[in-house]
């Protein structure tokens, strides 16, 4: 199939919805919550409805593999319906699985998210580098190939993330840095924003200055998790990001979910957090 560039249709939704991803994240916390049983048929009923109430509103939605994953079979089943129902409502998925394997094996996990005709291939998948950059790169050619994009680990929103990224590599520069520079020249040509995104939590304070990191060199998307239920809201954004915010899709899971289970409740969520990051990032 032939489509835009990921990088390119997430710029054109950020322009029509506003730089919000809406995480779905059904915890059993949360589907106790909600009225739901922590089975796949509650983690089910949960996404749909939180696709129910945010499709086709938002610019994209972020379903986190290992809450369907923990259900077996037919929590796996419910995550591809949640790829089908982003694709019927144009709202981008981004698949968070963070896989990351040595190339031939990474290979396998390209296939599972990133091929045309996969149950479980959505607009972009969250990848995890720390095998190596390079051992991405089966994942980055079959992206580039069907217009998907990666969002690749960078400076993470945890408090332990700083052991290995801001370690030094032997060319003395940081690995968060030396991550966000290959990022950087796998989007160099790219017209507006490229395809090969970084993760850098919205939590992260000056991390991204005493690591080194130009974020806006690297002319990809940047996912910022963190917003909401982390801590981190317009000010926080505005601090890590500075003149890189453009780039900024900025993502909440529990902050609008808590919100649930009521339809309406839920949009309305979503739609204040878009606006909330359409005022800082925009
Ligand atoms: O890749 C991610 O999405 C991610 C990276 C990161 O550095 N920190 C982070 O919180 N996440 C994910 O973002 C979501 C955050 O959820 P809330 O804290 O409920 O908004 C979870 O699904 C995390 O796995």
């Amino acid at each position: 199939m032939t489509r835009a560039p990921f990088g390119a249709r997430l710029a054109a939704a950020m322009d029509d919805h506003g730089p919000l991803c809406v995480g779905i994240d059904p915890h059993a916390s949360l589907l106790e919550a909600w009225g739901l049983t922590d089975d796949a048929a509650g983690v089910r009923s949960f996404a749909l409805r939180v696709m129910e109430a945010v499709g086709g509103r938002v610019a994209a939605v972020k379903p986190q593999a290992a809450f369907f994953e923990r259900h077996g079979a037919a929590g796996v089943a419910a995550l591809e319906e949640v790829v089908a129902a982003g694709r019927e409502s144009g709202t981008l998925v981004v698949v968070d699985a963070k896989r990351g394997d040595i190339g031939s094996t990474m290979g396998a996990y390209a296939d599972a998210f990133l091929r045309d005709g996969s149950p479980l291939a959505g607009d972009a998948l969250t990848v995890s580098p720390y095998l190596g950059f390079g051992s991405l790169d089966p994942a980055v050619e079959l992206a580039r190939e069907t217009g998907r994009g990666l969002f690749v680990l960078c400076l993470t929103s945890n408090a332990e993330g700083h052991e290995v990224q801001h370690a030094r590599t032997a060319d003395g520069v940081s690995v968060a840095a030396a991550v966000a520079a290959r990022a950087a020249e796998l989007n160099a040509g790219a017209d507006e924003l490229g395809s090969v995104g970084l993760v850098v939590g919205a939590t992260i304070g000056d991390a991204a200055v005493r690591a080194g990191v130009e974020l806006a060199a690297v002319r990809g998307p940047l996912l910022a998790p963190g917003v909401g239920a982390q801590g981190a809201g317009a000010a926080e954004l505005a601090e890590v990001f500075g003149g890189a915010r453009r780039q900024v899709l900025a993502s909440s899971s529990r902050g609008v979910l808590r919100t649930g289970p009521d339809v309406a409740a839920l949009r309305a969520a979503a739609l204040r957090a878009s606006g909330e990051a359409s005022a800082v990032l925009r």
